[in-house]
């Protein structure tokens, strides 16, 4: 006989398959326990009118259910343990089940009869095809984590138990077991297992992670998280590695990544590539100062900091020895100290290194005050040509009617209102040395034509001269402009763009660095040694977007210090923008999206064309012309607002 609960939720079952017309269970019913419903009415033939006592295997069948999964339990017995200390006191029994539904291990009273008649004990069967809808056999089914709450269950029998379970798969993937937490009787709400749906799905994760390090104990591991400060203690992903870096078997948490990178397949997967790094630079992760190191994934702007679990038999670590020191890049003082652990600045400084003293022509390529003039000298102080000179040149600086004699020099008389001795130009003031030409891409293109010459020649001829003088200089080019796109729009010129670009070096925009804290610590090390930065305007600094890159963190560090009182920075003494700014924090969930990123120039352009002459030419205005002063309060470069200046057509008044 049923009582009056049982009989309504039949009828709510009966109703939801469609065999009586009006649903008597006006609660919404998750997707999750509806197809199950439908699959045990139409698939398994189940009659909700017909309840099924709990079934109980054998001895002898539960033995061979324990037997196959011996080692597991063996390596989950912590855990399951932990797991139920926790909830014990809350009324809760647990229950570890194997794939196939059969309770393999059972923490409760076991003298409580109660809880046998329920089939809250060890060897009772699960399975969604005899039990119905419950967490165990449902969670088997859908392969997720589930909570099923009372009226959720298809067996009247069942409605008074909550049971919340979470799959557990082995290093292929496949499901290995279920860990479940259920408690008799439960008047709470669903919403009050949300917490108990965490716990579980927390410590599933823990003993999944535990039975797959056991797993490849024999293997390098590599463990990596979104956050440096946890990587080493709670890492979430974790891939096995075969000697050459190829992945033999990845944790759910990874495999997760990996589908949204849409790699499904595992064979032939490898690690470096999809890091985009070398097999050396995770090999060495352990001889960096905290053993961890920042990786970019592949194709993403996601940052992973990552750590490695060495093999624990010693014939196997020999595979994996680090590189020795004299295998691992050269440290080169003034260049190292450009970066901590950013895996874009890496590459870049690992072939400044490689490309300091040969006499190829390089391209700094970088938004505006990411630090392609810092890069450009630290070239050259640490190569063969640091005793000669460095000269800078900006090219959008200089007014196209003086950048020709600047650039080139002139001989006496070469035109009126030069000097009456002539003038070296900037090109040969660094002969021997090296020649910094920042911001290319504003070379008008008559220049352009000269410059080639002199790079394709070797010789300089100023200007009025008939003899052409020799060259040996380095040159070294900058622009944060797509200067691909010039070249294709004709702007400019394709041979030129050759010659200067013997490689390429690319620096990250601040936002997208990992070693941000190591920037903001070296800036306020040059501008107070004694000042401290409290965490509150650390965690403020970190998640602000840096639209001026670095000179914008120097000019704000500046500012903070300036104000700063008794010897300490905190959120309060940063400017506004900073504090008020809503950062886009990268959630510690996956899957990882790439953000679009705006480019300095996407955020200028952006803006109406007037707007922004209106808005540049009042503060022009304000600071008397001073472009200095301008450039400062907008954390751009002097370049840039002459750049801005031309582009929107401001007229400069001519006595400045
Ligand atoms: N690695 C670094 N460590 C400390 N300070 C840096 C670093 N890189 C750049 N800076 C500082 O950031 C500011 C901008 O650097 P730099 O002028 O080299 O940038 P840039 O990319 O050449 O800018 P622009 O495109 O506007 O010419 C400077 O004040 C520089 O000292």
């Amino acid at each position: 006989m049923h009582n009056l609960s049982q009989r309504r939720h039949i009828d709510t079952i009966l109703s939801y398959g469609g065999h009586q017309s009006a649903p008597r269970r006006y609660a919404p019913i998750h997707e999750l326990i509806g197809r199950s419903w439908k699959r045990c009415l139409s698939e398994y033939g189940l009659d909700p009118c017909q309840p099924r006592p709990a079934r109980i295997v054998t001895q002898q069948t539960l033995r061979e259910h324990q037997d196959s999964v011996d080692e597991f339990l063996n390596v989950a017995r912590a855990g399951v343990e932990q797991l139920y200390a926790q909830v014990a006191s809350l009324g809760y029994v647990l229950l570890l089940s194997d794939y196939r539904g059969i309770t393999v291990q059972f923490l409760g009273d076991k003298r409580d009869e109660r809880l046998h008649k329920a089939g809250l004990y060890l060897g009772a069967d699960w399975n969604e095809q005899y039990a119905g809808t419950s967490a165990v056999g449902t969670c088997i089914q859908e392969q997720q984590a589930l909570t099923c709450h009372r009226l959720d269950h298809f067996d009247s029998s069942h409605i008074s138990l909550t049971c919340t379970a979470a799959p557990i798969k082995d290093p292929s993937g496949q499901l290995l077991a279920v860990l479940d937490i259920s408690a008799l009787n439960s008047s709470r709400t669903p919403e009050s297992q949300n917490f108990a749906l965490h716990l579980t799905q927390l410590y599933a994760r823990l003993i999944e992670d535990v039975y797959f390090l056991r797993r490849y104990r024999h293997h390098l591991v590599f463990k990596c998280d979104q956050s440096r400060e946890l990587v080493q203690v709670s890492g979430q992903l974790l891939f096995a590695l075969d000697e050459q870096g190829e992945v033999l078997a990845a944790n759910t948490a990874a495999r997760d990544l990996l589908m949204q990178l849409n790699k499904i397949d595992l064979q032939k997967l490898s690690l470096p590539e999809l890091l985009e790094c070398q097999w050396q630079d995770i090999l060495s992760i352990n001889a960096c100062h905290d053993g961890t190191r920042a990786f970019r994934v592949e194709g993403t702007q996601q940052t992973l900091y990552g750590t490695l679990i060495e093999p624990k038999s010693p014939t196997a670590s020999r595979f994996f020895m680090a590189p020795s020191v004299t295998q691992q890049a050269e440290p080169v003082p003034a260049l190292d100290r450009l970066c901590a652990d950013d895996p874009a600045m890496r590459q870049t400084l690992s072939l400044a290194k490689r490309l300091r003293n040969k006499n190829v022509s390089l391209l700094i390529l970088g938004e505006t005050g990411t630090g392609k003039e810092v890069l450009a000298q630290a070239i050259h102080a640490t190569s063969h040509r640091a005793d000669s000179a460095f000269m800078a040149v900006n090219c959008a600086a200089i007014p196209d009617s003086l950048i020709e004699s600047e650039l080139f020099g002139y001989v006496p008389g070469a035109f009126t209102g030069g000097r009456a001795k002539g003038a070296k130009g900037i090109i040969q003031q660094a002969n021997g040395g090296t020649l910094f030409l920042d911001e290319i891409g504003d070379m008008p293109l008559h220049l352009q034509t000269r410059l080639l010459r002199v790079l394709a020649e070797g010789q300089v001829l100023p200007l009025g001269a008939v003899t052409p003088i020799d060259l040996d200089i380095r040159v070294l080019a900058a622009t944060h402009c797509n200067i691909q796109k010039l070249v294709a729009e004709g702007r400019f010129r394709e041979d030129l763009f050759y010659r200067l670009n013997g490689a390429t070096l690319t620096l990250p925009t601040l936002r997208a660095r990992a070693d941000k804290q190591y920037l903001i610590q070296a800036l306020l090390q040059q501008i107070n040694p004694n000042i401290r930065l409290r965490a509150d305007a650390v965690s403020a600094l970190l998640a602000y977007a840096w639209p001026g890159n670095i000179r914008q963190l120097a000019n704000v560090l500046t500012f903070a210090e300036a104000i700063s009182e008794a010897g300490e920075i905190t959120v309060h003494h940063l400017p506004k923008e900073i504090t008020t700014h809503q950062p886009e924090r990268p959630v510690f969930s996956f899957p990882m999206q790439t953000p679009y990123e705006l480019s300095q120039s996407d955020i200028t352009d952006s803006y109406s064309q007037t707007s922004e002459q209106q808005i540049l030419l009042n503060l022009l205005r304000q600071q008397r012309w001073n472009i200095s002063a301008v450039a400062k309060q907008l954390s751009v470069s002097r370049p840039t607002v002459y750049r801005r200046i031309k582009k929107l057509n401001i007229v400069m008044p001519k006595d400045v």
